[in-house]
Order: C-alpha cells, then sequence, then structure tokens
C-alpha cells in the first residue's frame, strides 16, 4: 500500500466515529483531506463543520457541508485531524502545513480528538521532526533567540503566513524529553501565539494505518 492508500484508510476508519447530526471539528492537512471527502458522503447525517484552515472551510464547502463559526458552536463531540508525529502517550507534533492554532483551538472545545495517521507518523520520542511555532511577525528575531536559549535551532518558514497572519518558525534539534513542560515553556515566550506540540491536550483515539490494517489505539 502507499502512504497515500494508508492515509486514506485511516481517514475512512474515523468516519464511524462521527455522531449523527453533530457538528465535526475538521483538521487540516493531507489525511486530513481523505477525512473530509468520506464526510461529504455522509454529509445529509451532520449538521455541519468548524474548520481548522481556510483550506479545509473550501473543501467542506465543496462538498456542500455546512461551516459553522466556532464561536457559535456550543457541543464538538469529536475533532478529527492527522499529525506530523504522534508518540505512545498521544502527545503530537503538528503545524506541517502551518494550520496548528486554529487546530489546537478547535481541537480544545471537542470531547474527543481522533487522531488519523499512517504508521510512519508512529515515534518514541517527538521531536525529529521540526517543532512549528506560531509567531506575531514583529517578533521573530526575539522569539527565535529565546528559542535557541532552549536548546533549539529555529528556521524561519521564509514566504508561509498563517490564515491569522503570522509566521512559522520550525525548531529543529529540541530534546523533547518533557513534551508538556515544552509546550507550556514555549507558549509563555512573549510574541509565541502557540507552538506545535499537543501534549496538554493530545489525542484520545489514535487511528493508525498500516499495511496489515488500521489499528485503534485510546489514550490511557
Ligand atoms: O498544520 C498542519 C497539520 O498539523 C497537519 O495535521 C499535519 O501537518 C499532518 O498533515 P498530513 O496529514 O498532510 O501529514
Amino acid at each position: 500500500m502507499t502512504q497515500d492508500e494508508l492515509k486514506q484508510a485511516a481517514a475512512e476508519a474515523a468516519l464511524a466515529f462521527v455522531v449523527e447530526d453533530s457538528i465535526v471539528g475538521v483538521g487540516t492537512g493531507s489525511t486530513a483531506n481523505y477525512f473530509i471527502d468520506g464526510l461529504g458522503r455522509m454529509k445529509d447525517r451532520i449538521r455541519g463543520a468548524v474548520a481548522s484552515s481556510d483550506a479545509s472551510a473550501q473543501r467542506l464547502a465543496g462538498h456542500g457541508i455546512a461551516l459553522f463559526d466556532l464561536n457559535d458552536v456550543t457541543e464538538l463531540p469529536v475533532y478529527v485531524d492527522g499529525a506530523d508525529e504522534i508518540d505512545g502517550s498521544l502527545a503530537m507534533i503538528k503545524g506541517g502545513g502551518a494550520a496548528l492554532t486554529r487546530e489546537k483551538i478547535v481541537a480544545a472545545v471537542a470531547g474527543r480528538f481522533v487522531c488519523i495517521c499512517d504508521a510512519s507518523k508512529r515515534v518514541a520520542t517527538l521531536g525529529r521532526f521540526p517543532l512549528p511555532v506560531e509567531v506575531i511577525p514583529m517578533a521573530r528575531a526575539q522569539v527565535a533567540r529565546a528559542l535557541t536559549a532552549l536548546g533549539g535551532r529555529p528556521v524561519w518558514r521564509e514566504g508561509v503566513v498563517t490564515d491569522n497572519g503570522n509566521l512559522i518558525l520550525d525548531v529543529h534539534d529540541l530534546s523533547i524529553t518533557d513534551p508538556v513542560g515544552l509546550e507550556s515553556e514555549i507558549n509563555q515566550i512573549v510574541g509565541v501565539v502557540t507552538n506545535g506540540l499537543f501534549a496538554r491536550r493530545g489525542a484520545d483515539t489514535l487511528l493508525l494505518a498500516a499495511p496489515g490494517g488500521v489499528q485503534r489505539i485510546d489514550a490511557a
């Protein structure tokens, strides 16, 4: 099976978690796109969706799925999204597509975070994938210095502007021994909007696709 087929298999498995007549939280990226396409087939069984990016909103709209503003939503039973890396405790690195802040906001409202991944995303320790950090533009250099002081090597993702009008620094070479602590520590740097560690609120359920099938792993 190709990596794309595995992503699609994980995404299809997530459709079983969609609650009838509910509003669905929808992530961003190539794996989430397969989920959106599947959701399109069952659009008559849901009220609509909250999107975590302009790109996902566009794809959802293309399927005729009603879009809701998160401010108007009080109940979001399920959020489905991919990840760049996920560890044994279901903590993740996200933001390879620069959508981390909206993803974290929508996920925070959701009752259950279902992560959909192909097996290549599963790691013992987070950090081989450079950690994306969304930064207010005028603070780019000072945040980069603070991230260097933490032991990382920040690289500005030049040319990329987030849906919120901000910049991304990708932090290489971090030793992530305490994902929960590091997530909080980086968020304390003035000028940081948020970082791509999803550890304080990780996934509740992982659907991990390998050639042998899709494995379900629930958080302890
Ligand atoms: O900003 C992007 C998101 O965090 C994605 O969920 C993540 O990058 C995984 O994307 P993909 O499914 O394309 O590997």
